[in-house]
């Protein structure tokens, strides 16, 4: 029997920047592993590698040294169209912002940016219909950005990442801009969807609280990434 596929695996992943004469390690060797359905908080201060770790993952930025495998692709070896190709396929991510266009409706941030995955108008549709409706704004459809709260645009945002039904899911801080009764609703909203798709997630996060509702911590201290160890809930 096939084995499925983890859909992150960071392999000793260095990433340097040029400082000065020398160069300063944003990652040093990180090692970090997320399954099917699985949710990772990834904690630590400020500076220590965060959305580092996140770039490197979406395959936005090449790290030093290293291996990113998405889905089992190794994404360093690949040329660009082919890793723009499997960012698109394989990867969702969720900026703490969530960049909507003010003139688009929820259904219409969703479309635009599909036609890139070779589906037909209806299909996409169809899709854009059935993510909005699994984050609770089918009813909201029509509206535009200034006609939704600050919660509910995440929530957009996050159906915007499911369209290409990734395998990972990269999320950067989702609920700093949002109270706390949102946030709250925004990273339960983050765990069902990790569980009914599947995908493998990875939230940065400094609200310390949500991470009980994950399924491993991970922290980074200078670069480093300490084990995920696993959370008590
Ligand atoms: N483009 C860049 N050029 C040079 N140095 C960079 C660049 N991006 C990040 N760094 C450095 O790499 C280190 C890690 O930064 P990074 O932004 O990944 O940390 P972070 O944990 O996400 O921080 P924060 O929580 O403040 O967002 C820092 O020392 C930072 O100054």
């Amino acid at each position: 029997m096939p084995t499925a596929s983890v859909p992150l695996n960071l392999v000793d992943v260095t990433l340097e920047y040029p400082d000065g004469e020398g160069t300063i390690k944003a990652l040093d060797r990180v090692n970090l592993t997320v399954q099917a359905g699985q949710m990772v908080s990834l904690v630590g201060p400020s500076g220590s590698g965060k959305s580092s770790l996140l770039a490197v993952a979406a395959t936005l930025v090449r790290p030093t040294r290293g291996q990113v495998l998405i889905d089992g692709t190794d994404a360093i070896g690949l040329g660009d169209r082919e890793r723009t190709a499997l960012r698109r396929e394989a990867i969702g991510i969720i900026f703490q912002q969530p960049n909507l266009l003010p003139s688009l409706t929820a259904a219409e941030q969703l479309i635009i940016g599909d036609h890139l995955r070779g589906r037909s108008a209806k299909a996409a549709e169809a899709e854009a219909a059935k993510m909005l409706d699994v984050v609770g704004l089918a009813s909201s459809a029509g509206k535009r950005p200034h006609q939704l709260s600050g919660g509910q645009r995440q929530r957009v945002n996050i159906a915007r990442a499911l369209m290409g039904r990734p395998k990972v899911l990269l999320v950067d801080e989702p609920t700093a801009a949002l109270d706390h009764e949102r946030s709250d609703s925004i990273v339960r909203l983050l765990r069902r969807v990790t569980d009914e798709f599947g995908v493998g997630t990875v939230m940065v996060t400094h609200d310390t609280e949500f991470v009980p509702l994950t399924d491993a911590v991970a922290t980074m201290r200078d670069g480093r990434l300490a084990a995920a160890v696993p959370t008590a809930a």
